[in-house]
């Protein structure tokens, strides 16, 4: 059967969908073992994948001599700063995961939020952030078309502006609004922690109201901030669970995931 542009295509039936952020944290990290797991991974659910890579373009701009400056954890993005962001987004991070997955045997299909209108998205503050964006519209039939043909999708995090500028979104507010618009079932943050902390000790699950406790005791802080937001503005009776876990192991193992779990409310009985 041919798939014509025109056809809709929103449904899989045949296996859950889970949205994978990996933190650019770990990206330099991530073990053989890592990518393995996502053969087991793939035999269970479709997979798309979104990627950071805040550690890669610091490290471009560094040796370019482009001052780097954050704001409230977003990359103010000048033109000059844009284009390294483009070309190491779009570019080294995506080609490096790409083949790691190909090696495997895997179809991945690198895409950038800026192509096909999947990240439609709106400038947050020209003045203070340049070229930074907040997503206002997903349009996700590129994705749908890729996993209905068996490709596994592998997200970069830009965007367009109606105008067409393209613009930098921090990479967990991208995957959580892909979770949302695709109708995912589960959204796995990679990062380099096991999880949510409290005192050195792994939170193995909370809700949203303890996160907000958390944050503003102190205890949830930097770029941890913008992964629990995005974990608990994609919540819905469609994606109950949003998972934060290290990339330091494999995804999946005896189909068991080791970390944060982030639900509405807690499953009867765990503390
Ligand atoms: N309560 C917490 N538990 C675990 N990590 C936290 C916590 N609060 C802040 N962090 C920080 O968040 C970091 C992960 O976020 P970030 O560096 O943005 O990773 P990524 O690049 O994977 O998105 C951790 O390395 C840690 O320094
Ligand atoms: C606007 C903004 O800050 N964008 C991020 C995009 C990459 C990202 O989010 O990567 P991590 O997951 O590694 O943090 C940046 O330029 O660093």
């Amino acid at each position: 059967m041919t798939m014509s542009k025109s056809m809709p295509v929103t449904e899989h039936k045949d296996k859950p969908v889970v949205v994978i952020k990996l933190g650019g944290s770990m990206l330099d990290q991530l073990t053989g073992d890592f990518y393995d797991s996502f053969k087991e991974l793939i035999d269970h659910y479709h997979c798309i994948i979104v990627h950071g890579g805040g550690p890669a373009i610091s490290r471009l701009l560094d040796r370019l001599r482009i001052e780097g400056v954050f704001y409230d954890g977003l990359r103010k993005t000048t033109a000059e700063t844009l284009e390294v962001v483009e070309m190491t987004l779009g570019g080294t991070v995506n080609g490096h995961i790409t083949s790691k997955l190909s090696e495997r045997g895997l179809l991945p299909l690198g895409i950038k939020g800026s192509d096909a209108g999947l990240l439609k998205a709106t400038i947050i503050d020209q003045e203070r952030l340049g070229y930074v964006g907040e997503v206002s519209h997903v349009q996700p039939d590129v994705i749908h078309h890729c996993l209905q043909a068996g490709y596994t999708p592998v997200i970069a995090p830009l965007g367009k502006t109606e105008s067409g500028q393209t613009v930098n979104i921090n990479a967990d507010v991208s995957a959580a609004a892909i979770a949302k618009a695709i109708g995912a079932e589960k959204l796995l943050f990679v990062t380099d922690v096991p999880g949510i902390l409290r005192q050195g000790e792994l939170i193995e699950e909370t809700t949203p109201e303890e996160i907000a406790s958390l944050i503003e005791r102190g205890w949830i802080y930097g770029g941890m901030i913008p992964k629990v937001q995005s974990a608990t503005q994609a919540l819905s009776e469609r994606l109950e669970e949003v998972m934060i876990v290290s990339g330091d192991r494999p995804l999946i193992k005896d189909q068991q995931m080791v970390g944060t779990t982030i639900r509405m409310k807690r499953k009867e009985g765990v503390e």
